[in-house]
């Protein structure tokens, strides 16, 4: 039975599994990814940080002189994203933590792209998330249930497609997928649902391609900002509080059109994951999965 290193966190609630793998030994399948993610047979997550240096990785090559670390994550379902706002800030506590990077601004590589965080030794942690984009793909709806609600797509670089309600109710239990607009979106989205609270404040939730409704969402979190600065006629630099069920975060639009997110990054045990336990053992191991130790939180608020 292989054993694996974790450390737990989350930012604003959205849960990941943070696997160290400095020099890239471990290959993490999307069943295994599946299996750690597990709410009850595994460590339970909304996704996997893997932490590998880029010279160490084949994704991260061409990063490779540009930054020193590449975030590998994944959705629990297996699934790869481009990005993940609330785990980049995680992954930066984790690497200035852990003494793997000194505290205040350095570069973390991901599939979207190379991006700044500014971390300190404590407190909350901001990403330069870059330019947003707005493909056209012609008139998107999103319905549930018998309510229709035309949508705005927002890539950030993952997809996105927002939409603004009157109440949060309407996104419904956001057990099952909300219906996309078929055809609009062929490698699958993350729904946001918006509700106006007043100037430059937005409270959202949101469905997570890959993974189901979420606490929180950082990319989803600044194209819901992107929509709402669009919908109020905001001009450029702006900043928009978007409550979220798991906390707030502060999204800003810069005057040279980057979007900026500021918000906490928690990082709450570590243990050792037992890989194959997950599902009963017939080889005498205890199939409880992993030892955990409860590290103490490295706490922040927005
Ligand atoms: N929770 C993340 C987004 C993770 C990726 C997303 N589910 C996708 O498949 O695009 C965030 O905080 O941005």
């Amino acid at each position: 039975m292989e054993r694996i290193a974790f450390v737990k966190g989350h930012g604003t609630e959205n849960d990941f599994v943070l696997i160290p793998d400095l020099d890239g030994a471990l290959d993490l399948d999307a069943a295994t990814v599946a299996a750690l993610c597990h709410r009850r047979a595994g460590i339970g997550g909304d996704g996997i940080l893997r932490v590998v240096r880029t010279d160490a990785e084949p994704d991260a090559a061409p990063y490779r002189g540009a930054a020193e670390w590449f975030m590998d994550y994944r959705n629990a379902d297996g699934s790869v994203a481009q990005m993940c706002g609330n785990g980049i800030r995680v992954f930066a506590r984790y690497l200035v933590d852990a003494g793997h990077q000194a505290p205040g601004q350095f570069l973390v590589a991901t599939r979207g792209g190379v991006r700044t965080v500014t971390c300190g030794a404590t407190g909350d942690v901001t990403v330069d998330m870059g330019p947003y984009a707005l493909p056209d793909l012609g008139a998107i709806n999103v319905t549930v249930g018998s309510r229709t609600w035309p949508a705005l797509a927002v890539r950030m670089p993952n997809p996105h497609a927002v939409v603004f309600v009157e109440d949060l109710a309407e996104a419904g239990d956001l057990l099952t997928p909300p219906q996309v607009t078929p055809g609009a979106f062929p490698d699958g989205v993350n729904v946001e649902f918006v509700l106006v609270r007043g100037p430059r404040h937005v409270a959202m939730r949101v469905h997570e391609r890959g993974v189901g409704e979420t606490q929180a969402c950082g990319t989803g979190a600044c194209a819901v900002m992107v929509a709402s600065a669009r919908r109020a006629g905001a001009g450029a630099p702006t900043t928009y509080r978007v409550e979220q069920p798991g906390g707030p975060l502060l999204i800003t639009l810069t005057a040279d059109g980057n979007v900026e997110m500021t918000g906490p990054a928690v990082l709450v045990a570590e243990g050792t994951w037992l890989l194959g336990a997950e599902f009963g053992s017939s080889d005498g191991v205890d199939p409880c999965h992993a030892e955990v130790v409860s590290t103490g939180a490295t706490t922040g608020t927005v």
